[in-house]
């Protein structure tokens, strides 16, 4: 899978290892910054990676901050992103079978690295559960947008 990352000052430790995770695991990494501790803003951040996510370049975003709180908000600001603000594996699987997320926010300041590194996988490797009820309330969703 393509999977296009993203994170400010505050979590480019947890963006690091997640990404050397992915290719380990054998996706293909599209790093859009930041890459060291020099204080940044998250909207920008979120706004490069929500962008390869809507034009097609990536399949997943995956978007790091020190809460998760402001990237994830930032990132839903962006038409067709559903970026989903997850703490545990169950989030994550259920943000995927439910609401067809397509973004992935985590906190480097509020989550451990293994349960980052465990919903990373949990998100990228659970489908989507194509049910009717999902599927009317995700179209709901893109409504919200026009
Ligand atoms: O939701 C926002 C994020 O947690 C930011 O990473 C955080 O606000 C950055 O804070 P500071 O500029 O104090 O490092």
């Amino acid at each position: 899978m393509i999977i296009a990352i993203a994170n400010d000052h505050g979590a480019y430790q947890y963006k690091n290892e997640i990404k050397e995770m992915l290719e380990k695991e054998g996706h293909t990494v599209i790093d859009c910054g930041t890459n060291d501790g020099k204080s940044v803003d998250y909207p920008d951040y979120a706004k490069a990676c929500a962008e390869k996510v809507v034009s097609g370049q990536a399949e997943r975003g995956i978007v790091l901050c020190g809460t998760g709180i402001g990237i994830s908000i930032s990132a839903n600001k962006i038409k067709g992103i559903r970026c989903a603000l997850c703490t545990d594996v169950t989030m994550a699987r259920l943000t995927r079978e439910h609401n067809d997320a397509n973004m992935l926010a985590m906190g480097q300041r509020t989550m451990g690295i293994e349960t980052c590194k465990d919903v990373v996988r949990t998100f990228i490797n659970t489908p989507f559960s194509q049910g009717e009820r999902h599927k009317i309330r995700i179209q709901k969703i893109a409504e919200l947008e026009k």
